[in-house]
């Protein structure tokens, strides 16, 4: 495996010819992503030291594996570059997926010594493990030899993520940098970069391309029919909201496991779509094929403009400051590119933000309405754009029950944007709820059931129910010996009870013991947290018993929860509940 995803290609060893042709890294920038805001950031400071002169190589984590290791640790080690390392975290202060293997070598010690390194942690003061994984990962590189040449960072995605790590960049990362390699030129930064993918118009398929590991899951989504779809909650006129039930089926090639995650895929509004097609020239049914110097590939080619649009870049969110920054590179001397740059600098920061941010212009609304005068080709913009993001739904069926259809449980997100005053529809959610026709792919998820003879403990107020229900059929179906019990909450039982028919006959069946908190419903807000405080008594039992406990939710509700088990059971014990994985959560923020 040749194990990189190359901006540049390193030299061969063994061919002094190509020695010469090939310039030799100097930064290597990789990212532990999953939803891409680490790997835009390396993509776009990629290309900032490209414009001064420096050659830098982009690599998804996921290259870095056991056959990978020594390669890697070769390259990294050497005296005369510098190895930055883009850490996201997720779950109970988890790597990402891409970043696990790596990881788990970075623990096991060898092959770090003399790295010159820098980390910059990605996260979210929302969660209990707020920077796990960049913390470690700095730690670690330290311990094993490595050399810190630029101070650790890390920014916080509750608040102002770019923010802090634009502040980093500039007072660390870039100071650190020139002391390292000395002043660099900035001849290039004036001229429009190379770009990394090619694109040949029409469909040859002789490419032997191969997907990009940061961006598979384009390849893996597959559409499926949608069929049963309907509004769970008891009333929806009170603040326009809508939780949706819905039946994915899919081809005999996708299979789940209970409670796994769905990866859904929404395009883009057409308009935007055909708007796109028209600045770069193109027909919409135009196709094109894609390739690299690295041989990866960001998405499935051959493939149409329309196609291209719609599922696989990103139109709908704003792009970065960074972003801005490179994306100047690509006009010509003027007052967009010089609007573009003053947003990239801390003074334009306030602008970007009631221009760009505020009103949510995202980039097909960016390149079509504001930088209308700016000549871009398709291939520019393939370059440009970042992929398409996947939105994630626990499935709230069991695979025995319904092995050929996941079920989906959707709060449809709705609201009013403060700068303009226009309401607006989440992209996800308002797709599922209104197509006939989803493109979706399985994830992995943590959740995973007990031996059917132990008892597991359900916390899941509001949608968070999702993987319960999933759990409950599965384990009706099993006839499962060990206990169900269910924390649910919601405001009111006659407003947001949702699949209040299907937990009553499971109730009254006797497969589960539900506790339920109704939030606006008494003087006193009563929250499941209270419930579980209330319960102390049978949740000790019930751990005696050898129980699970799962948690689905959003982050707050998800501290409050494990607070109230700490105070029950005691700290250690939770602690070695989350070790033995026997207490596990599911939060968004
Ligand atoms: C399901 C989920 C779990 C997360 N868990 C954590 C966590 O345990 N600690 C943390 O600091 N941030 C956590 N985050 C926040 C992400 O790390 C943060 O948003 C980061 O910017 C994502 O970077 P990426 O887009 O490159 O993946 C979580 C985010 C999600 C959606």
């Amino acid at each position: 495996m040749s194990g990189s995803n190359k901006e540049v290609e390193n030299p061969a060893s063994s061919e002094g010819e190509a020695k010469k042709e090939k310039p030799k890294t100097q930064i290597y920038l990789f990212f532990g992503s999953q939803t891409g805001t680490s790997e835009g950031i390396c993509s776009a400071l990629s290309s900032h030291f490209k414009s001064t002169g420096l050659v830098p190589e982009v690599v998804d984590l996921e290259d870095w594996d056991e056959d990978t290791h020594e390669e890697w640790s070769e390259k990294i080690r050497d005296p005369d570059s510098l190895s930055l390392f883009f850490m996201a975290t997720y779950g109970e202060g988890e790597p990402t997926d891409n970043a696990q293997e790596f990881v788990k070598r970075l623990k096991e010690g060898d092959g770090f010594e003399g790295v010159n390194f820098g980390v910059f942690g990605l996260g979210n003061t929302q969660y209990e493990f707020y920077n796990a994984m960049g913390k470690l990962v700095n730690e670690k590189l330290e311990s094993n030899g490595g050399v810190r040449v630029v101070e650790y960072g890390m920014g916080d995605d509750d608040k102002n993520l770019e923010e802090d790590y634009e502040q980093w960049k500039e007072e660390k990362l870039l100071p650190a940098v020139t002391k390292m390699f000395g002043t660099t030129s900035s001849s290039a930064s004036s001229g429009k970069p190379e770009n990394e993918v090619k694109v040949a118009m029409g469909s040859s398929s002789s490419t032997s391309s191969t997907p990009n590991p940061s961006s598979k899951y384009l390849w893996d989504a597959v559409p499926c029919k949608v069929g049963k779809n309907r509004e769970l909650l008891q009333d929806t006129l009170s603040d326009a909201n809508s939780t949706r039930h819905v039946e994915v089926t899919m081809p005999k090639s996708v299979k789940y496991y209970t409670a796994d995650n769905a990866g859904v895929l929404a395009p883009n509004d057409s308009a935007i779509v055909a708007k796109m097609a028209a600045k770069v020239n193109q027909k919409l049914s135009d196709s094109f094929t894609l390739s690299s110097s690295s041989g990866r590939i960001p998405f499935p080619s051959p493939c149409t403009v329309e196609e291209c649009f719609s599922f696989y870049c990103d139109l709908t969110t704003p792009p970065r400051r960074s972003e801005l920054k490179n994306l100047a590179n690509y006009c010509q001397p003027g007052l967009t590119k010089d609007t573009l740059l003053r947003f990239a600098t801390k003074e334009g920061k306030e602008a970007f933000e009631s221009k760009i941010l505020s009103p949510y212009v995202g980039w097909g609304q960016l390149l079509t309405d504001l930088c209308k005068d700016v000549d871009l080709s398709l291939e520019d913009v393939i370059n440009l754009l970042p992929r398409m993001q996947p939105r994630y739904y626990t499935i709230s069926s069991s695979s025995k029950v319904h092995p050929s259809s996941m079920h989906l449980t959707v709060a449809v997100t709705k609201g009013v944007n403060t700068a303009t005053s226009k309401p607006y529809a989440g992209l996800c959610s308002s797709h599922i709820a209104e197509s006939s026709k989803l493109r979706v792919f399985v994830k992995d998820s943590t959740f995973r059931l007990p031996d059917d003879s132990k008892p597991i403990i359900m916390i899941g107020p509001g949608t968070g129910f999702a993987p319960m229900r999933a759990f409950l059929q599965e384990r009706v179906a099993r006839k499962a010996k060990g206990r169900n019990v269910l924390f649910f909450g919601c405001r009111r039982e006659k407003e947001d009870f949702i699949y209040k028919d299907e937990i009553e006959a499971w109730e009254s069946s006797k497969n589960v013991e539900v506790h339920k908190a109704f939030s606006r419903e008494g003087k006193e807000k009563v929250y499941v947290q209270h419930l579980l405080s209330k319960e102390s008594a049978l949740v000790k039992e019930l751990l005696e018993l050898g129980a699970s406990i799962y948690i689905c939710g959003g982050t707050k509700m998800g501290k409050d929860v494990v607070d109230a088990i700490k105070k029950s059971v005691g700290e250690d014990v939770v602690k070695q509940l989350t070790a033995d994985k026997r207490l596990v959560q599911e939060l968004w923020a």
